[in-house]
Parts: structure tokens; sequence; C-alpha cells
């Protein structure tokens, strides 16, 4: 049986996120981001599941640097996930004032600030690896109380003080499914491609690869920048953008990404999880491509002009 490394431990919201996207593959935990991607790239796993961008706090660093260097890793599918938090407690507090510390990853510690300045103004936070690993380090007796994901009430025997904490409505997390290059899930017509992109460090650079978007009528869906570590100054970009490699706009505009970068990492395309269509422009359809190509060809070999 095939299996999924997903950043764990169990009752995480990367553990719901790989259940939804599993099809018939055994999920295994792994303690952090890190780890997930490490244990596909050193074939015990044969995908991993990750968060890559949350609605309120951004992207996910981890992800996005442990998918800039090492083996490629490419994803196939994603998943997107309501984020409202449950906050557990030692069985033994019986008082919201008892609570001292709170534990949890950062991404939920911060979409749960307001929250917890108003219900518990004393508590200090603590940063811990996941939502799940706060839930142990609560049970372990090193912190008071945790900020996770709903179902880790089901794994972990704490009291429930609250249920559907959110500070913003509505917040979504965005994870990836990754796996070594292979065959690309098929186009939908509601597709995202991702490519991490390194410019050289000069004036309109980062402007030239958006025009290159812009010109073919793509839309972006996220622009991150991550330091490239070598030089201080210099950037990674991260670009998402509508559509699929296998539509001719696209694969043209990847194709003068790779001409115009001093390297260009393909990092998937697959459908979306909200099933937003893709926005074609006019003359940007894959038959305008064909027949255009069509017409140069002819003119090449002298039967047209
Ligand atoms: O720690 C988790 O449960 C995760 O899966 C990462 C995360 C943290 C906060 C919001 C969404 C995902």
């Amino acid at each position: 049986m095939s299996t999924i490394a997903y950043f764990g431990p169990r009752g995480t919201f990367t553990e719901q996120a790989a259940r939804s996207l599993a099809t018939d593959q055994e999920l295994v935990p792994a303690d952090t981001i890190a780890a997930a991607l490490a244990a596909v790239r050193a074939g015990t796993a044969d995908a991993a599941c990750v968060p890559v961008e949350n609605s309120v706090e951004g992207p996910v660093n981890a992800t996005l640097d442990g998918l800039a260097t090492g083996m490629p890793l490419v994803a196939v599918a994603e998943a997107l996930l309501p984020v409202h938090f449950s906050i557990l407690t030692r069985p033994d507090i019986t008082e919201p004032a008892e609570i001292r510390t709170v534990a949890s990853h950062p991404h939920a510690l911060a979409q749960v600030r307001q929250w917890l300045a108003d219900t518990l103004p004393d508590a200090q936070t603590v940063a811990a690896a996941s939502t799940a690993a706060a839930a142990v380090a609560v049970q372990r007796g090193e912190c008071d109380a945790a900020v996770t994901a709903p179902v880790a009430a089901e794994h972990y025997p704490l009291r429930i003080l609250a249920t559907g904490v959110a500070d913003v409505l509505d917040a979504r997390t965005r994870f990836l499914l990754v796996r070594p290059p292979g065959p690309l899930p098929e186009p939908t017509g509601a597709d995202r491609t991702s490519v991490l992109a390194s410019t050289a460090n000069r004036p309109g650079a980062l402007a030239e690869l958006l025009t290159e978007l812009a010109f073919r009528g793509i839309n972006l869906t996220r622009l991150d920048a991550r330091p490239a570590r070598g030089n201080f100054g210099e950037y990674r970009f991260f670009l998402d953008f509508e559509g699929h490699l296998a539509e001719q706009r696209v694969g043209d505009a990847v194709a003068a990404l790779y001409r115009r970068c001093s390297s260009v990492r393909f990092l998937g395309s697959h459908p979306r999880a909200d099933r937003v269509a893709d926005t074609i422009a006019p003359a940007a359809a894959n038959d305008d491509y064909s027949n255009a190509a069509a017409w140069v060809a002819a003119v090449q070999a002298g039967e047209t002009a």
C-alpha cells in the first residue's frame, strides 16, 4: 500500500487535509514539515501532505523553503480547510484563570490572538511544532492549554474549554499533496500552476516575469518572496497562477520564465480545491495558440504569407 507522510502528530489540521486527499493510501505522521518532505525524498513515503498558505497569516515558510531546495517535489493535489480552533486544557484545570500558558503552532496562535487577549489576558503563549504537538505538551503537563484542530479532542484526553474559536470568520488554510516528478494530473479548466523563479538582482527583473504572465492573460493567485539565503537581499519568488502546464498559454509562459530566470523549479499543476474556473483572456485559448503556430509554420514553409 502506498503511504502519505503528513505534518503531524495525529490530530493536526494537516491530518484532516491528508484524509480528504487520500484515496487508499496509508497515512503516516511526521513531526515537522521538513520531516514529511524528507520521507518522500528518502523513498519511505510516496507523497507528503503539508500546509502551504493561510488566508489570515499568509505563507507557511517551512513548506516554501522545504520545496525550494533538495530533490524536486511536485504538487499533484490541494485541499482547502476551514480553520477554527478548539482550546483544550488539562482535565485538572477547572477555571480559565488557572491557565498560565497556552501552546500552539505560531499560525494558530496568530489566528486567535484577539480571543486570547479577551478571554485569557494573563496567559503566556508558547510556540509548539504543530497544534497537535501543543496538545501533547498539555497532556504531559508542560503547558496548561493548547489551541488545536477540533479533531485533536478525539485523540488526546483533554478538557474542551472552547470550540469554534477564530478571530477571523471564514479563515482557511490550503494544503498540498506533493510527490517526486511524474505524470501530471489532467487539466480540468480549474487548475493551479506553481513555480519557483530565481532572477538576477537587477531593476525590473520581477516586473519582467509578471509581464510574461500578464501578456498571456494569466491570473496570478499568489506571489511570495523568500530570501535566497546565499546573498543578503537576493530573493526567490514563488508564483502560483491559474491554468495547467498542458495549456498552451501556461506552457508558453513557463518557458518564458525559464528563458529569463537564472533558475526555475516547476512545483506542480493540479486541480484547484475551490473549483474556481481559470480566467482565459481573449486570444489566449489553446486554439488561438495552435492556429497562430499553424500559420507561422505555413509561412515558414512558403505556403502562405
Ligand atoms: O499544526 C497543525 O495542525 C497544522 O496542520 C498546521 C496549521 C496550523 C494552523 C492552522 C492551519 C494549519
